[in-house]
């Protein structure tokens, strides 16, 4: 197959968008080298342009989700740089997190856990206000009738739906997915990768998410790293038109950006 690196094709959906909310990240060089001397992530360089969705992709144990942790500034790069622009600057809110794990206050009912961060924030919002905002972002979700349920009365992919409410209740400018969907069956899998890209259409932040699945990334995304032994093995920027649906799956550049991910996670010649 035809190696083509398509310059980043600046789809009309985005375009269309009159405010692009996200920031740009630029990694340049960047590595990171644990004390125990696992050296996790070995120059890398790549770049998401604001308001666009890039996956990484890669084995397990390749440094995926030590580069998600770095963007997030949860890890500190023993050397390069991660540039953020505009830039985040610590305060609260400013980048969304989801992890594999909802990880939801149990003691909490779903609209309580997504108005923690806004609690957090310094901000001079009043407690009706945060939960005026947290159940609009829980409708948005699709979550309207079970706002004042507990995480134990909430299935698997309620709870998922919880935590990305909670991810983005602050508005951020950067939304960091760490294999969201990967405890979830099939179908809801697809069915919440729909919910993220109905979510960007509404709002198009930057979006960063560590999968396995190849097709979800290649599904979900503008872009796609895949990483092999801590290093960068290609960034594959995708043909595939937008607005994506579930037609997208059975046309030929959907499977032709399936096959080259896969070739370049294999490590094919
Ligand atoms: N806190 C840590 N201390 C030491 N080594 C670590 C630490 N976190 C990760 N590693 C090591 O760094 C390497 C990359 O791990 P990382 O979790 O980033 O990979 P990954 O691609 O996300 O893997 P997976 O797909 O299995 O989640 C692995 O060898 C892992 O054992």
């Amino acid at each position: 197959m035809q190696r083509q690196q398509a310059k980043l094709i600046e789809s009309d959906h985005i375009s269309n968008q009159t405010t692009n909310t996200g920031s740009s990240i630029d990694c340049r060089c960047v590595s990171l080298v644990f004390s125990s001397g696992t050296r996790a992530v070995d120059e890398v360089t790549l770049s998401v342009p604001a308001g666009k969705i890039m996956s990484l992709v890669g084995p397990s144990g390749c440094g995926k989700t030590t580069m998600l942790r770095m963007i997030a500034g949860l890890e500190k790069p023993t050397a390069g740089e991660i540039q953020i622009t505009p830039s985040i600057d610590g305060a609260a809110g400013e980048i969304g997190f989801v992890f594999q794990q909802p990880s939801l206050l149990r003691w909490r009912t779903a609209i309580e856990n997504v108005t923690l961060p806004l609690e957090l924030m310094s901000s001079s919002a009043t407690q009706s206000q945060n939960r005026s905002t947290a159940a609009q972002m829980l409708q948005q979700v699709g979550l309207a009738d079970s706002v004042n349920l507990y995480p134990h009365q909430l299935s698997g992919g309620m709870r998922m739906r919880v935590s990305i409410a909670r991810a983005l209740v602050t508005q951020p400018k950067v939304l960091l997915l760490d294999e969201p969907f990967a405890a979830l069956d099939d179908t809801l899998r697809e069915q919440l990768g729909g919910l993220v890209l109905d979510l960007w259409t509404q709002r198009p932040l930057t979006i960063v998410m560590v999968t396995h699945n190849i097709a979800e990334a290649v599904m979900l995304s503008h872009r796609i790293a895949v990483m092999r032994n801590g290093k960068l093995a290609e960034t594959i920027d995708n043909p595939m038109p937008w607005p994506r649906d579930d037609s997208n799956r059975s046309q030929a550049p959907f499977s032709d950006t399936y096959q080259l991910v896969r070739s370049v996670m294999r490590g094919d010649d």
